[in-house]
């Protein structure tokens, strides 16, 4: 864990600028730090391009998987911010790679019970896996007494046999029946996944429930943690290093939380790791807290005042 002061650069040219000079490629969390839910923080295009003009390779790193890495490209070509899918890594992107490629699983056991949005529906539709629940209306209804017999009994037409996975991200659509359903196939050998756990996700300047608060009552009733499969998941890192071959020392993570995104580049041996102060970590957590940035500024279009090349 880093315990040194991490240095203040805001309202400093030449520090910025040196800052800026020690990294080829910046990894950028999105929520927080290049907007809050649809409110994109002004100057982030420029700052971006800032970079961009100096040679900086640009990786786009979110936990949120409501969306797809397509969707991502969507919302960044609407803000005239230049990005190919390629340099957007989505942890409904991580979690689907990982069940495709890395989780072995039994061939009769391979289809997901999804909690969570189309983000990791379009995703496991990318990677050819199976999946149900997700944003299937048929879900978004109460329980009744016939449910709690099928689920109890195992009935097939309750519980898909083949679901050998639960992937639970944020869902916007919770409810008892889907939290059952979940409960039901973890506690029958489904493994429990999660494409990340942020507790909370920030939005218009204030916070709301994020993905982990979906996985929070599943670990309370199971007594068990899922593999979260987003930041600080070194799976992540992983795959973004095998595309981009980068130097380890001369990237940087920049993030708004300090347990997810400063420990992602912490615990990733990045050459270094900046705060900044508009989404969810405090200026105490950054300065005080056990993970702490090298650096941070109050938001990242301070960037904008390095001093000009
Ligand atoms: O979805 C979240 O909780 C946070 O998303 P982010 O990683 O882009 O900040
Ligand atoms: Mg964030």
């Amino acid at each position: 864990m880093t315990t040194s002061s991490p240095q203040y650069l805001t309202g400093n040219p030449a520090a910025l600028n040196a800052f800026i000079d020690r990294f080829d490629t910046f990894l950028f969390d999105c929520d927080g730090v290049l907007w809050s839910g649809d409110h994109t923080f002004p100057g982030t295009a420029e700052t971006l391009e800032l970079l961009r003009s100096r040679g900086k390779q640009v990786v786009f790193v979110t936990n949120n998987s409501t969306k797809s890495r397509a969707d991502y490209k969507k919302k960044l070509d609407g803000l005239s911010i230049p990005s190919n899918v390629e340099e957007i890594f989505s942890s409904s992107y991580s979690a689907s790679i990982y069940i495709s490629r890395i989780l072995k699983l039994p061939t009769n056991k391979r289809k997901v019970f999804v909690l969570g949005e189309t983000g990791i529906e379009q995703e496991l539709r990318n990677e050819n896996v199976p999946f149900i629940g997700g944003t299937d209306p048929a879900l978004r209804r109460d329980l009744v007494p016939e449910d709690y017999k099928l689920m109890a009994s195992g009935d097939p037409s309750m519980l898909d046999p083949e679901v050998g996975v639960v992937l639970v991200g944020l869902d916007f659509h919770i409810n008892y029946l889907k939290m059952s359903l979940a409960f039901q196939y973890i506690r029958r050998g489904a493994v429990f996944l999660a494409t990340n756990i942020d507790s909370t996700l920030p939005n218009q300047g204030s916070l709301f429930p994020g993905a982990g608060s979906i996985s929070a009552p599943l670990i309370m009733m199971l007594g068990k943690e899922p593999i979260a499969l987003g930041k600080p998941s070194q799976a992540m890192m992983d795959a973004i290093e095998g595309k981009f071959q980068f130097d380890r020392n001369r990237t940087c993570m920049v993030g708004d939380r300090t347990n997810t995104d400063i420990r992602f580049g912490v615990e990733g041996k990045l050459g270094g790791t900046l705060a900044v102060l508009t989404g969810v970590s405090t200026k105490d957590d950054i300065l005080n807290g056990p993970l702490r940035p090298l650096a941070y500024v109050d938001k990242l279009s301070d960037f904008l005042g390095a001093e000009s090349k």
